[in-house]
Protein backbone atom coordinates (compact mmCIF):
# COMPACT_ATOMS: atom_id res chain seq x y z
CA UNK A 1 0.00 0.00 0.00
CA UNK A 2 2.48 2.68 0.87
CA UNK A 3 4.54 1.87 -2.38
CA UNK A 4 1.32 2.38 -4.03
CA UNK A 5 0.85 5.30 -2.55
CA UNK A 6 4.50 6.78 -3.76
CA UNK A 7 4.03 6.24 -7.28
CA UNK A 8 1.38 9.15 -7.29
CA UNK A 9 3.39 12.09 -7.45
CA UNK A 10 2.12 13.86 -10.48
CA UNK A 11 -1.38 14.54 -9.39
CA UNK A 12 -2.65 18.15 -8.56
CA UNK A 13 -1.69 19.05 -4.99
CA UNK A 14 -5.42 18.92 -4.09
CA UNK A 15 -5.87 15.95 -5.10
CA UNK A 16 -3.03 14.47 -4.02
CA UNK A 17 -3.86 11.51 -2.12
CA UNK A 18 -1.43 10.67 0.54
CA UNK A 19 -0.92 7.39 2.61
CA UNK A 20 -1.70 7.44 5.99
CA UNK A 21 0.96 5.41 8.05
CA UNK A 22 -1.30 4.77 10.95
CA UNK A 23 -4.34 3.25 8.86
CA UNK A 24 -2.57 2.45 5.40
CA UNK A 25 -5.93 3.87 3.81
CA UNK A 26 -5.46 6.90 0.91
CA UNK A 27 -6.60 10.17 1.98
CA UNK A 28 -6.46 13.39 -0.57
CA UNK A 29 -4.62 16.67 1.21
CA UNK A 30 -6.65 18.97 2.92
CA UNK A 31 -7.76 22.25 1.06
CA UNK A 32 -6.72 24.78 3.40
CA UNK A 33 -8.28 27.89 3.34
CA UNK A 34 -7.01 31.36 5.50
CA UNK A 35 -9.03 33.91 6.73
CA UNK A 36 -6.93 37.59 7.67
CA UNK A 37 -8.55 40.64 8.58
CA UNK A 38 -8.02 43.36 11.10
CA UNK A 39 -8.79 43.03 14.83
CA UNK A 40 -12.56 42.85 15.16
CA UNK A 41 -13.20 42.56 11.57
CA UNK A 42 -15.37 39.56 11.26
CA UNK A 43 -12.69 36.85 10.93
CA UNK A 44 -14.15 34.24 13.85
CA UNK A 45 -17.42 35.09 12.88
CA UNK A 46 -17.00 34.18 9.32
CA UNK A 47 -15.14 30.92 10.06
CA UNK A 48 -18.23 30.13 12.42
CA UNK A 49 -20.72 30.44 10.01
CA UNK A 50 -18.95 28.64 7.11
CA UNK A 51 -17.91 26.06 9.79
CA UNK A 52 -21.58 25.11 11.46
CA UNK A 53 -23.20 25.43 7.72
CA UNK A 54 -20.24 22.97 6.21
CA UNK A 55 -20.64 20.11 9.45
CA UNK A 56 -17.98 20.34 11.68
CA UNK A 57 -17.10 16.52 10.98
CA UNK A 58 -15.05 17.35 7.94
CA UNK A 59 -13.39 20.82 8.87
CA UNK A 60 -10.55 21.84 11.39
CA UNK A 61 -10.17 25.29 12.43
CA UNK A 62 -6.89 27.19 13.70
CA UNK A 63 -7.07 29.69 15.18
CA UNK A 64 -3.77 31.91 14.85
CA UNK A 65 -4.16 34.06 18.28
CA UNK A 66 -3.17 30.25 19.66
CA UNK A 67 0.41 30.51 18.63
CA UNK A 68 1.08 33.41 19.75
CA UNK A 69 4.10 33.11 21.92
CA UNK A 70 4.74 31.48 25.08
CA UNK A 71 5.80 34.44 27.81
CA UNK A 72 5.53 32.59 30.84
CA UNK A 73 8.58 33.70 31.33
CA UNK A 74 8.01 37.23 31.57
CA UNK A 75 6.49 39.21 34.14
CA UNK A 76 2.74 40.23 34.02
CA UNK A 77 4.01 43.67 33.69
CA UNK A 78 6.26 42.77 30.63
CA UNK A 79 3.62 41.17 29.12
CA UNK A 80 1.32 43.83 29.33
CA UNK A 81 3.37 46.27 27.37
CA UNK A 82 4.17 44.13 24.55
CA UNK A 83 2.84 44.86 20.78
CA UNK A 84 0.32 41.96 20.23
CA UNK A 85 -0.03 43.35 16.34
CA UNK A 86 3.56 42.98 15.30
CA UNK A 87 4.37 39.45 13.39
CA UNK A 88 7.38 39.05 15.97
CA UNK A 89 4.62 38.40 18.84
CA UNK A 90 3.89 34.37 16.87
CA UNK A 91 5.48 31.25 16.70
CA UNK A 92 5.60 31.29 13.52
CA UNK A 93 7.44 28.01 13.28
CA UNK A 94 5.19 25.92 15.44
CA UNK A 95 2.16 27.30 13.34
CA UNK A 96 3.97 26.30 10.11
CA UNK A 97 4.96 22.96 11.22
CA UNK A 98 1.32 22.20 12.80
CA UNK A 99 -0.22 23.50 9.91
CA UNK A 100 2.14 21.29 7.72
CA UNK A 101 1.07 18.01 9.72
CA UNK A 102 -2.62 18.79 9.27
CA UNK A 103 -1.46 19.01 5.28
CA UNK A 104 -0.05 15.42 5.64
CA UNK A 105 -2.88 14.39 7.92
CA UNK A 106 -1.37 13.81 10.86
CA UNK A 107 -3.03 15.23 13.92
CA UNK A 108 -1.55 18.12 16.00
CA UNK A 109 -1.73 19.66 19.60
CA UNK A 110 -2.95 23.55 19.06
CA UNK A 111 -1.74 25.38 21.82
CA UNK A 112 -4.66 27.80 23.64
CA UNK A 113 -4.08 31.07 24.70
CA UNK A 114 -5.17 33.69 27.33
CA UNK A 115 -5.89 36.56 26.80
CA UNK A 116 -6.11 38.48 30.49
CA UNK A 117 -2.84 37.01 31.64
CA UNK A 118 -0.96 37.61 28.07
CA UNK A 119 0.96 33.86 27.42
CA UNK A 120 -0.20 30.64 26.42
CA UNK A 121 -2.47 28.20 28.49
CA UNK A 122 -1.29 25.19 29.63
CA UNK A 123 -4.11 23.27 28.43
CA UNK A 124 -3.80 22.06 24.09
CA UNK A 125 -5.95 21.36 21.83
CA UNK A 126 -5.98 18.01 19.87
CA UNK A 127 -7.01 19.09 16.22
CA UNK A 128 -7.92 16.20 13.61
CA UNK A 129 -6.87 16.19 9.88
CA UNK A 130 -9.99 16.91 7.99
CA UNK A 131 -11.02 17.80 4.65
CA UNK A 132 -10.91 21.60 4.67
CA UNK A 133 -9.26 23.00 7.79
CA UNK A 134 -9.02 26.73 8.25
CA UNK A 135 -6.55 29.12 9.86
CA UNK A 136 -8.07 32.39 10.64
CA UNK A 137 -6.31 35.26 12.32
CA UNK A 138 -4.98 38.53 11.93
CA UNK A 139 -1.99 37.43 10.05
CA UNK A 140 -3.33 34.50 8.69
CA UNK A 141 -1.99 35.42 4.47
CA UNK A 142 1.32 37.61 6.05
CA UNK A 143 3.52 34.50 5.73
CA UNK A 144 4.40 33.15 2.30
CA UNK A 145 5.43 29.78 3.56
CA UNK A 146 1.91 29.66 5.32
CA UNK A 147 0.28 31.63 1.94
CA UNK A 148 2.17 28.40 0.08
CA UNK A 149 0.13 25.82 1.75
CA UNK A 150 -3.41 27.21 1.51
CA UNK A 151 -5.83 26.69 -1.88
CA UNK A 152 -8.05 29.36 -0.75
CA UNK A 153 -7.11 32.75 0.60
CA UNK A 154 -9.70 35.02 2.12
CA UNK A 155 -9.71 38.83 3.69
CA UNK A 156 -12.07 40.24 5.72
CA UNK A 157 -12.47 43.93 5.33
CA UNK A 158 -14.64 45.88 7.41
CA UNK A 159 -14.24 50.16 8.34
CA UNK A 160 -11.50 50.80 10.92
CA UNK A 161 -14.62 52.79 13.09
CA UNK A 162 -16.84 49.22 13.14
CA UNK A 163 -13.86 47.49 14.21
CA UNK A 164 -12.75 49.72 16.89
CA UNK A 165 -16.29 49.67 18.43
CA UNK A 166 -16.45 45.77 18.16
CA UNK A 167 -13.36 45.10 19.91
CA UNK A 168 -14.13 48.05 22.36
CA UNK A 169 -17.23 45.60 23.73
CA UNK A 170 -15.55 42.49 22.80
CA UNK A 171 -12.16 43.35 24.88
CA UNK A 172 -14.42 44.77 28.03
CA UNK A 173 -16.65 41.53 28.17
CA UNK A 174 -13.89 38.92 27.41
CA UNK A 175 -10.78 39.47 27.59
CA UNK A 176 -10.71 41.35 30.85
CA UNK A 177 -9.79 44.73 29.70
CA UNK A 178 -10.89 48.18 30.86
CA UNK A 179 -12.04 51.03 28.25
CA UNK A 180 -8.96 53.15 29.00
CA UNK A 181 -6.67 49.93 28.07
CA UNK A 182 -8.39 49.12 24.35
CA UNK A 183 -7.96 53.10 23.98
CA UNK A 184 -4.59 53.10 24.87
CA UNK A 185 -3.38 50.21 22.99
CA UNK A 186 -5.45 50.87 20.10
CA UNK A 187 -3.52 53.97 19.40
CA UNK A 188 -0.08 52.51 20.08
CA UNK A 189 0.20 49.41 18.48
CA UNK A 190 -3.54 48.02 16.99
CA UNK A 191 -4.18 50.54 14.51
CA UNK A 192 -0.18 51.93 13.00
CA UNK A 193 0.44 48.04 12.99
CA UNK A 194 -2.72 47.45 11.03
CA UNK A 195 -1.86 49.76 8.62
CA UNK A 196 1.56 48.55 8.28
CA UNK A 197 1.06 44.56 8.48
CA UNK A 198 -2.55 43.60 8.24
CA UNK A 199 -4.34 45.70 5.30
CA UNK A 200 -1.32 45.13 3.23
CA UNK A 201 -1.59 41.76 3.40
CA UNK A 202 -4.93 42.19 1.37
CA UNK A 203 -3.06 42.01 -2.06
CA UNK A 204 -2.56 37.87 -1.29
CA UNK A 205 -6.18 37.02 -1.23
CA UNK A 206 -8.20 35.52 -3.61
CA UNK A 207 -11.36 36.98 -1.76
CA UNK A 208 -12.10 39.85 -0.04
CA UNK A 209 -15.65 39.90 1.62
CA UNK A 210 -16.37 43.80 2.02
CA UNK A 211 -18.74 44.32 5.41
CA UNK A 212 -17.09 41.69 7.29
CA UNK A 213 -19.55 38.44 8.01
CA UNK A 214 -22.13 39.58 4.92
CA UNK A 215 -24.53 36.70 4.43
CA UNK A 216 -24.08 36.51 0.29
CA UNK A 217 -20.27 35.93 0.33
CA UNK A 218 -20.11 33.90 3.74
CA UNK A 219 -22.92 31.71 1.44
CA UNK A 220 -20.74 31.37 -1.23
CA UNK A 221 -17.75 30.08 0.82
CA UNK A 222 -19.72 27.76 2.48
CA UNK A 223 -20.81 26.59 -1.15
CA UNK A 224 -17.31 25.97 -1.95
CA UNK A 225 -16.85 23.89 0.92
CA UNK A 226 -19.41 21.78 1.11
CA UNK A 227 -18.94 20.94 -2.95
CA UNK A 228 -15.33 19.87 -1.56
CA UNK A 229 -16.43 17.86 1.07
CA UNK A 230 -18.78 15.90 -1.30
CA UNK A 231 -16.67 15.39 -3.85
CA UNK A 232 -13.48 14.44 -1.36
N1 LIG B 1 -21.60 41.25 10.77
C1 LIG B 1 -21.58 41.49 12.08
N2 LIG B 1 -22.60 42.19 12.63
C2 LIG B 1 -22.59 42.46 13.95
N3 LIG B 1 -21.63 42.07 14.83
C3 LIG B 1 -20.62 41.38 14.33
C4 LIG B 1 -20.53 41.05 12.94
N4 LIG B 1 -19.39 40.36 12.74
C5 LIG B 1 -18.79 40.26 13.95
N5 LIG B 1 -19.54 40.86 14.90
C6 LIG B 1 -19.18 40.96 16.33
O1 LIG B 1 -17.99 41.73 16.45
C7 LIG B 1 -17.12 41.15 17.40
C8 LIG B 1 -15.79 40.82 16.72
O2 LIG B 1 -16.05 39.86 15.70
P1 LIG B 1 -15.05 38.66 15.44
O3 LIG B 1 -15.66 37.76 14.44
O4 LIG B 1 -14.62 38.06 16.76
O5 LIG B 1 -13.85 39.47 14.81
P2 LIG B 1 -12.33 39.05 14.59
O6 LIG B 1 -12.24 37.56 14.73
O7 LIG B 1 -12.01 39.51 13.21
O8 LIG B 1 -11.56 39.79 15.65
C9 LIG B 1 -17.82 39.92 17.97
O9 LIG B 1 -18.43 40.28 19.18
C10 LIG B 1 -18.86 39.59 16.91
O10 LIG B 1 -20.01 39.00 17.48
N1 LIG C 1 -2.18 39.26 24.90
C1 LIG C 1 -2.82 39.73 23.81
C2 LIG C 1 -2.80 39.06 22.59
C3 LIG C 1 -3.48 39.58 21.53
N2 LIG C 1 -4.17 40.75 21.66
C4 LIG C 1 -4.88 41.32 20.53
O1 LIG C 1 -5.63 40.35 19.82
C5 LIG C 1 -5.84 40.84 18.51
C6 LIG C 1 -6.00 39.69 17.53
O2 LIG C 1 -7.16 38.97 17.84
P1 LIG C 1 -8.56 39.26 17.06
O3 LIG C 1 -9.45 38.15 17.56
O4 LIG C 1 -9.02 40.61 17.45
O5 LIG C 1 -8.25 39.15 15.60
C7 LIG C 1 -4.62 41.67 18.14
O6 LIG C 1 -5.04 42.86 17.50
C8 LIG C 1 -3.96 41.95 19.50
O7 LIG C 1 -3.87 43.33 19.77
C9 LIG C 1 -4.18 41.40 22.86
O8 LIG C 1 -4.82 42.48 23.00
N3 LIG C 1 -3.52 40.87 23.93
Amino acid sequence: MLAFCLMLPTLSDIMRPVCNHLTGSIMTTPFIIGIAGGSGSGKSTVTRKVIEAAGTEHTAVIIQDNYYRDQSDLTFEQRIHMNYDHPHAFDWALMAEQLDDLRNNVPIQMPTYNYTEHTRAKETVVVAPATVIVLEGIFALYDKALRDMMSLKIYVDTDPDVRFIRRLTRDIQERGRSMDNVISQYKATVRPMHNQFVEPSKRFADVILPHGANDPAVDMITAKIISLIQSS
